[in-house]
């Protein structure tokens, strides 16, 4: 077996963090600091075409400077970094533009005829369940209803790399299990890699094909999920325990979903 393989099937806890197929995503000897704060501090990380990667940590522990990083937010230069152009990102708040209907806050950017513009905005719209909704001010959406605006803001780009920061946490707990279901259906559909950030142990281990655990700028934990998305009630229950050890307890990482521990009603469709 490649020593890269048989290093992630040990489900080890350690540096670096490889994956099997070439890479999208590459970072090298990472580090960023905020004057003489270093937040991140030699992380290497690479992320698979087509991966979905979920990324815990405390708070403060770098996951928005991680992902801004990789969004292109933030200066790089010198830096061993490897990221593609093709990416979008989503924020916890929807970040729509007011004044703007939301099949125009879709197409923001998009060029070609305007007819054309709409028809992309209006299949992006279409894939999160929103027809009816075309042509309302986003001041009027749910917040549910303004985050999949979002997310279809992002697909209809087919970006490469999708980037979600925390993008459920405003939602209560059943939205956030119907994005949950929208989520992997617009994944398995486009098959961008994903880097989403979350606080919740739950979230991350029913969505993502690995979960990394992010401490002081530095990967501590990494664990590769086989499970599939529709059979994870079992290996949940050991990964969560695993998880919230290495997140040591902290507060806020439990799901606030209502459901037995690690089991997620879209298991049952996943
Ligand atoms: N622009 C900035 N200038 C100075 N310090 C910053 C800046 N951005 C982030 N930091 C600091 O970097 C550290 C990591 O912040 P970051 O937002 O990446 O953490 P996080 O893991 O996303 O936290 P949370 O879960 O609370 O959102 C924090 O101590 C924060 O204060």
């Amino acid at each position: 077996m490649d020593a890269r393989l048989s290093f992630l099937a040990d489900h080890t806890i350690a540096e670096p963090v490889l994956t099997p197929a070439a890479p999208l995503v590459r970072l090298k000897n990472f580090s960023r600091s905020f004057g003489a704060n270093t937040i991140i501090s030699g992380l290497d990380l690479e992320i698979a075409e087509g991966e979905f990667v979920a990324l815990l940590g405390r708070s403060g522990s770098g996951k928005t400077t991680l992902l801004r990083t990789l969004a292109g937010l933030d200066d790089v230069r010198g830096q061993d970094v490897d990221v593609p152009s093709s990416r979008a990102v989503v924020f916890q708040d929807a970040r729509l533009l007011p004044w703007k209907k939301v099949w125009r806050n879709v197409a923001l950017g998009l060029k070609g005829l305007t007819g054309r513009v709409r028809l992309k905005a209006e299949k992006a719209l279409h894939e999160v369940g929103l027809d009816h909704r075309l042509d309302a001010w986003p001041l009027t959406l749910s917040g549910g209803e303004a985050q999949r605006v979002a997310l279809a803001r992002a697909l209809v780009r087919e970006p490469k790399l999708l980037l979600l920061d925390e993008p459920f946490a405003a939602l209560d707990a059943l939205t956030r299990l119907k994005m949950h279901d929208l989520v992997l259906a617009l994944w398995k559909a486009h098959r961008p890699a994903v880097l989403m950030v979350t606080h919740d142990v739950d979230e991350a281990i029913a969505l993502a094909d690995r979960v990394l655990v992010l401490d002081q700028g530095r990967i501590v934990a990494q664990e590769r999920i086989h499970a599939a998305r529709g059979e994870r009630g079992e290996v949940s229950r050991g990964l969560r325990a695993k998880l919230l050890s290495v997140l040591g307890g902290e507060p806020g990482h439990e799901s606030v979903i209502p459901f037995p521990h690690g089991v997620h009603a879209h298991e049952a469709v996943a």
